[in-house]
């Protein structure tokens, strides 16, 4: 039992690697885009020259047979790999899951529950799962949730100073997000100190098409800026992040706007795309750089939200050993770090320009030698910390 698949299902793609957990490598990994589109392609890698295969995959169990597919014409093949697990993605796991488990029909059921929470994600993560189940069924299906990590939060972080009732009757309450991703950068992030999760506070900045800051004191979340659903917080490319908990109720009241409408625009039309026309970050970069106005407001916007994050959680800690950026943006824009940075030498962080601009890869240290707090680039593995997780759970055996 040497391998686990992991699936990344999201609304129109998915995302697949198989780990061999013994020698710690892909075995193969790829993807399904634009699902249920005009144009659906599947890549599959697996070392050598990639297949790639035109759809239409309709949906997503088309979709993930085309994978199977994939995987008996390309290898490795998948009666012969000894399958551990199937390790999945699911972003809301509430207060019901501080850890993985292994799906049955109750954990769907609690999963589809909480799908009103976070509606750019968990529809798609049951429908991974739900076709998993049927493509794979004699493997144990593990659900791994981004909320996880977050379940040590102290009362004080995840509570909203609302009515008892809203909180103990329809559970509002902050859960935060980008656990899994949290989880597996703090950890390298004290490897690399040489010190043990526990003597270690760190700020994590997952900066992708999601965004979120997290307080991690001794290898636990102390706070994190997504809320209750993944919209609070950060800019982020179509999320608001924060706004007045007012502006749904007044847009209501005087624009005629229905509250899912609201909804929908504050998770799917906001953020970097509102204020530029561009979610992707590279995008946005492009249009400042060409002198457009919204553009540039983005970017500030952006690198203000996260001054203000970053003060708020070295507030927290009150002692940062070190800052680590993450995910698409923080891994690759050196220039988003310089700005997030700007100004707060004062509260020892700074960076080494060399280093920050070095176009690299890896694990590395972008603030000056003997920086009071190590500023750290780690590339997140979220594949490898679902298939861990996943491995552990199923077989008593960690990776
Ligand atoms: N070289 C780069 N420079 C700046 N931004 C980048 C770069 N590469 C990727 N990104 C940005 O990373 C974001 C996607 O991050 P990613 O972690 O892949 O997202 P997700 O996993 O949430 O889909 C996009 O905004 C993209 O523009
Ligand atoms: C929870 C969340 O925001 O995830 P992602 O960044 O993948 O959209
Ligand atoms: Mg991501």
């Amino acid at each position: 039992m040497s391998h686990v698949l992991v699936v990344n299902s999201g609304s129109s793609s998915i995302k697949y690697r198989l780990l061999d957990m013994v020698r710690r490598r892909p075995g193969a990994s790829g993807s399904v885009q634009r699902i249920g589109e005009d144009g659906a392609e599947l890549v599959h890698h697996t070392g050598g020259e990639p297949l790639t295969r035109s759809g239409p995959f309709p949906d997503h169990e088309a979709g993930l047979r085309a994978v199977l597919d994939a995987f008996a014409e390309a290898g490795p093949d998948l009666a012969q790999v000894e399958l551990a697990a199937v390790g999945h993605r699911v972003v809301h796991g509430g207060a019901r899951f501080s850890r993985p488990v292994v799906v049955d029909d109750a954990v769907l059921d609690t999963v589809a529950e909480l799908a009103p929470l976070a509606p750019l994600h968990n529809p798609a993560n049951l429908e991974g799962i739900r076709v998993g189940r049927k493509v794979l069924p004699d493997v144990p299906h593990v659900a791994v949730f981004d909320t996880a990590f977050h379940q040590t939060l102290p009362e004080t972080a995840y509570t909203y100073a609302v009515p008892d009732s809203w909180r103990a009757e329809h559970g509002v309450r902050r859960y935060g997000f980008h656990g899994t991703s949290c989880a597996y950068v703090s950890r390298r992030a004290a490897e690399w100190l040489d010190a043990e999760p526990a003597d270690v506070d760190s700020i994590v900045l997952h900066l992708g098409n999601g965004a979120s800051a997290t307080a991690v004191a001794g290898g636990r979340s102390v706070d994190t800026s997504m809320g209750m659903t993944p919209l609070e917080g950060l800019v982020m490319g179509t999320r608001s992040g924060d706004v007045d908990p007012s502006v749904p109720g007044y847009l209501e009241r005087t624009a005629g706007l229905a509250p899912g409408d609201v909804d929908a625009v504050l998770n799917r039309e906001s953020g970097l795309l509102a204020l530029s026309g561009a979610n992707d970050m590279r995008e946005v970069w492009r249009r400042a750089d060409a002198g457009e106005h919204g553009a540039q407001l983005a970017l500030d916007l952006y690198c203000h939200r996260l001054r203000k994050y970053i003060g708020a959680y070295t507030a927290v800690l009150g002692r940062v050993d070190a800052l680590v950026f993450t995910a698409g943006v923080g891994e690759n824009d050196a220039r988003i770090r310089e700005r997030a940075l700007a100004g707060l030498e004062h509260l020892g962080l700074a960076l080494d320009p060399e280093r920050n601009a070095a176009v690299a890869s890896g694990e590395r240290e972008v603030s000056p030698e003997g920086a009071d707090t190590a500023v750290l680039v780690v590339p997140t593995d979220e594949e490898l910390e679902i298939a861990d997780e996943a491995l552990e759970l199923t077989t008593g055996r960690g990776g």
